[in-house]
């Protein structure tokens, strides 16, 4: 009888013998997938959090422009002292603010694992190290510290220095306009990571630095956008939407100069040519020559920047930052002096350290790592020296008294010197972290410290350092530009991870010190040379929590030439 309802069609189809099925399916999967989740949501429950809407969270929180979801997030948790928890529909986000929280999460070895969203970046960065993990990120992180080891940076002077002119010289179409500095600042950062870092010469390059800035940024866009739709982090959708094809349009471009890149080095290599190349050029006849262009770039090496002691930057003891960066440090031989690239061409020459997808992998890294994220300090910082006019006073008045009226280069002794300057970076770095955000995805339970709370394995705790460094608890007045936040007897009893710009322990940056001193470099021979002035003040910035921090309005400044 069964039999023959079955075959009756009018009566059982095979489809509706499907969709019978489907819906006791889905609802076994569903109390399955609730089940093996159940761990998650027990302890998710105890930990504190605004109220979100059933099902979806706090979804909406994260649609609309960047500013906004910047602003929202911020108010949200602000009655939230320790940590705060938001449901992105099934996603647990944990932001964690406490700086022995922090500590707990960074300084470990377990907890190394970036937060899934961190994917949408493998298209352009593969591999890796900022979102690779494992052994392979342990071998490559090895590999590629010591590169940024502070003798090597010491080599790097005379680039910055040249580089630093040549902004300025940039800046004189501007005099007296109000201009947005960023795109200077992002031209300039690509210009100099190619000449140093990578140690190939800006001449290698047609088109400028800036088409690759814009592109980077772009592509920022179109991976925080992924960030906070939730259609396009689907990946299948994503390839049929609009931003697909944009996407692939701007990694030809990216990924187009980081070839060249590799590939200009490699025939200079191929030749013997170690070193940057912005000093050394190949002749017609493929000989090393020294580039007579550069020979009067700066001062020469002086004894103090080849020194082969370990030295570290001022910045180093007063952030009290401790990483695996310093324990390198101690172990460096001849061959870990070599620059970023000479060593990883150098490493794929004598066996099987690193493969040539590999490099070309950490060259896209490096390039973003350490372009976007300096170009958006120096023009917050910039834009600070406009809004603080007494502040921008007292530095200048100390590389008045480090220069006088010479306008010579800076060596690194000066730089260890502009201890004012210094902490004005720092207190930038406090205000407006370029990296605002530091996530990981929990493979184990995390019990914190603040109040014993317990975030599940499976959640993706984010450390908010835009909220950490403005913590009353920490900082008298958190919200006021005050360099002398860094002054050493108000740092004395501060806890280390009150303040990590470069995030810290295993995963922390490894171009901190690279940064700092060009930073250094680059914003005194800007201010030697023109007074900076803002129409805007901070409260008009309008943040945008992107991938890096920035203002959605840009970094309008005004200049005026200073009077050597
Ligand atoms: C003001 C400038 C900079 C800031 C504020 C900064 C900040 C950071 C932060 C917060 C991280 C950790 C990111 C995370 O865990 O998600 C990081 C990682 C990294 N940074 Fe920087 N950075 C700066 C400049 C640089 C420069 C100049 C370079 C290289 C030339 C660089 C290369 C890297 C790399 C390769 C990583 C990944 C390290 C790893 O995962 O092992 N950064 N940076």
């Amino acid at each position: 009888m069964a039999l023959d309802l079955l075959k009756d069609p009018n009566i059982i189809s095979p489809s509706s013998v499907f969709y019978f099925l489907l819906f006791p399916s889905i609802l076994l999967w569903f109390m399955y997938w609730r089940l093996s989740r159940r761990h998650l949501y027990e302890l998710a429950a105890k930990l504190p959090g605004p109220k979100g809407l059933p099902i979806i969270g706090h979804l909406f929180d994260f649609v609309g422009p960047a500013a906004c979801v910047y602003k929202t997030v911020v108010r949200k948790s602000a009655e939230f002292p320790y940590l705060a928890k938001l449901w992105i529909g099934p996603k647990l986000l944990v932001f964690i603010y406490d700086p022995r929280d922090v500590e707990l999460l960074l300084s470990s070895q377990v907890y190394i694992d970036k937060a899934s969203e961190y994917r949408f970046f493998k298209p352009w960065l593969g591999d890796g190290l900022l979102i690779s993990t494992g052994q392979k990120w342990r071998s490559h992180r090895k590999l590629i510290a010591p590169t940024f080891h502070l003798n090597v940076l010491k080599s790097f002077i005379n680039l910055f220095n040249e580089n630093s002119k040549n902004v300025v010289r940039k800046l004189e179409t501007e005099i007296g306009k109000t201009f947005d500095c960023h795109d200077y600042m992002s031209e300039a950062t690509v210009e100099i990571l190619l000449e140093t870092v990578m140690g190939v010469s800006r001449k290698t390059q047609d088109k400028s630095g800036f088409e690759y800035a814009l592109a980077v940024m772009k592509m920022c866009d179109i991976l925080h956008l992924r960030h906070r739709s939730i259609f396009l982090r689907n990946e299948f959708i994503f390839t049929l939407s609009k931003y697909y094809k944009e996407q692939g349009r701007l990694l030809n471009i990216i990924h187009g100069l980081t070839k060249k890149v590799i590939k200009s080095k490699k025939q200079a290599f191929a030749k013997g040519a170690r070193g940057s190349l912005a000093e050394h050029e190949l002749n017609e006849n493929g000989e090393l020559v020294v580039n007579n262009a550069n020979e009067n770039k700066g001062q020469s090496h002086t004894d103090d920047e080849l020194t082969t002691a370990v030295e570290g930057l001022p910045f180093e003891h007063s952030s009290g930052l401790l990483d695996d960066l310093n324990i390198e440090d101690n172990c460096v031989g001849e061959k870990k002096r070599l620059a970023f690239l000479d060593l990883m061409l150098e490493s794929a020459q004598n066996g099987a350290l690193i493969t040539d997808t590999e490099i070309k992998e950490q060259v896209d890294t490096i390039m973003f790592e350490g372009h976007d994220t300096t170009a958006a300090c120096s023009s917050f910082f910039l834009s600070l020296m406009g809004i603080h006019q007494h502040i921008q006073e007292k530095v200048v008045t100390e590389l008045n008294e480090i220069f006088g009226n010479s306008d010579r280069p800076v060596t690194f002794q000066d730089t260890l010197e502009m201890k004012y300057l210094e902490r004005c970076l720092m207190e930038t770095l406090r205000l407006y972290p370029p990296v605002p955000v530091i996530a990981r995805e929990l493979q184990e339970d995390l019990k914190l410290i603040s109040n014993n709370y317990i975030i599940p394995k499976g959640a993706t705790v984010t450390v908010t350092t835009v909220k950490l460094h403005r913590n009353p608890l920490i900082y008298e007045n958190p919200n006021v530009f005050d360099p002398d936040n860094f002054l050493p007897e108000r740092q004395v009893n501060r806890h280390y991870y009150a303040f990590i710009p470069f995030s810290a322990g295993p995963r922390s940056c490894v171009g901190w010190k690279y940064a700092m001193l060009k930073l250094k470099i680059l914003l005194s021979t800007i201010l030697r040379n023109y007074r900076v002035y803002s129409d805007l003040k901070e409260s008009d910035f309008k943040l945008q929590a992107d991938i890096i921090l920035k203002r959605e309005e840009g970094f309008r400044i005004r200049l005026e030439r200073r009077m050597l």
